[in-house]
């Protein structure tokens, strides 16, 4: 009698030790534990935070951590503006300058690229934004090898506001600039057409990482939709990376002087982004949102439709279309 019910006993429990183990397995062993309990990444993280914390501060344990997304281009198209309005958020941490470990630095190893991150608690991820990346297929290789699930961000702009951007840009820093003609220099000798390929031709790059990567692994955005309405592109990029969106709709004030959108200095989040903005308006720094050139309507169209084809082949790959003026 005893041993019948011994056994029984012992049944159960046999049946709830492997119902322990299964359910163990399921949450903690699978890596989709994020999609079982449908949170964000962040939020799991956040609960596993809990108990990694400074044993005398109580605070979440803070070191350097290397990058779980890269901003990858392109050069002159808002990539430092989309890299500060991103910092806003509480579970981002970016370095200030751009690193250039995947094509520049990559010789000084691993431990290097870490050191050169901010800390971070493992809530927070850490994205570092080099616009030459995508320009290089053997950085975007070592960039496969370092994680080949890391999140990629792209932004690109139109080609005419691209093409003045780098002109304002080169005649702001070299002093032979200083006085130069746009048009003349845009029709240097046999110039025109390779000036105007590399301001459009981002296609090329974009099938660089789509060589390497699935491609939802990347995100394209357009500068234009960064300067008409960060909040929206922000929230897009937010849920791209797996990140709730904590910003409230006052987070960016519009500065009429500026002629763009700023951060407000009144918003709470405001101190996580201080050091890459103007302190006393909230801006984006003189170096950025510069003036262009006043150019003709007949320059544009030459220059629209050398870049048309670029253009149009961009937006029926990636199958989307910016509506970017007079394309
Ligand atoms: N909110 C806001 N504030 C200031 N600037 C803004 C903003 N949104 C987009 N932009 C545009 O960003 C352009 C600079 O692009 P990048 O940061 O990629 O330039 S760089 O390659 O890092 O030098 C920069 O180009 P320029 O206007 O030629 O300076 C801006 O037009």
């Amino acid at each position: 009698m005893i041993t019948g019910k011994f056994s029984k006993v012992s049944v159960i429990c046999g049946f709830v030790l492997l119902l322990g183990f299964f359910l163990l397995y399921r949450f903690y062993g699978s890596p989709k534990i994020n999609e079982v309990l449908k949170v964000s990444p962040v939020i799991m993280s956040k609960a596993i935070d809990s108990s990694r914390r400074n044993k005398v501060s109580g605070l979440p344990e803070k070191r350097r951590r290397l990058p779980k997304a890269l901003i990858i281009g392109f050069n002159k198209c808002g990539s430092s503006t989309l890299r500060t309005f991103l910092t806003i958020h509480p579970d981002v941490v970016t370095p200030s300058q751009e690193i250039r470990f995947f094509n520049d630095h990559y010789s000084k190893g691993l431990e290097w690229y870490r050191r050169q991150m901010p800390r971070s608690t493992s809530r927070q991820i850490t994205i570092e934004k080099t616009p030459g990346y995508i320009k290089s297929l053997k950085a975007l290789k070592r960039i496969y090898k370092f994680d080949p699930n890391i999140k990629l961000i792209a932004i690109i702009r139109n080609p005419v506001t691209r093409l003045l951007s780098k002109f304002a840009h080169f005649q702001a820093r070299k002093s032979s600039y200083a006085n130069m003609n746009f048009e003349k220099r845009l029709f240097r000798k046999g110039y025109f057409e390779e000036r105007v390929r590399k301001s459009s031709d981002y296609l090329s790059k974009v099938q660089l990482v789509y060589s390497l990567f699935p491609e939802d692994q990347l995100i394209i955005v357009s500068e234009e939709d960064l300067e008409a309405d960060p909040l929206s592109l922000i929230r897009r990029i937010l849920s791209f990376l797996g990140l709730r969106s904590t910003f409230s709709d006052d987070v960016f004030v519009f500065n009429e002087t500026k002629g763009f959108f700023c951060v407000n200095k009144t918003h709470p989040l405001f101190p996580s982004v201080r050091r890459f903005v103007n302190e006393t308006n909230g801006c984006m720094k003189d170096d950025k949102g510069r003036k262009h050139a006043e150019i003709s309507q007949d320059l544009i169209s030459k220059i629209v439709e050398e870049s048309r084809p670029y253009v149009e082949k961009l937006f029926h790959v990636i199958s989307v279309n910016f509506n970017w003026s007079y394309y």
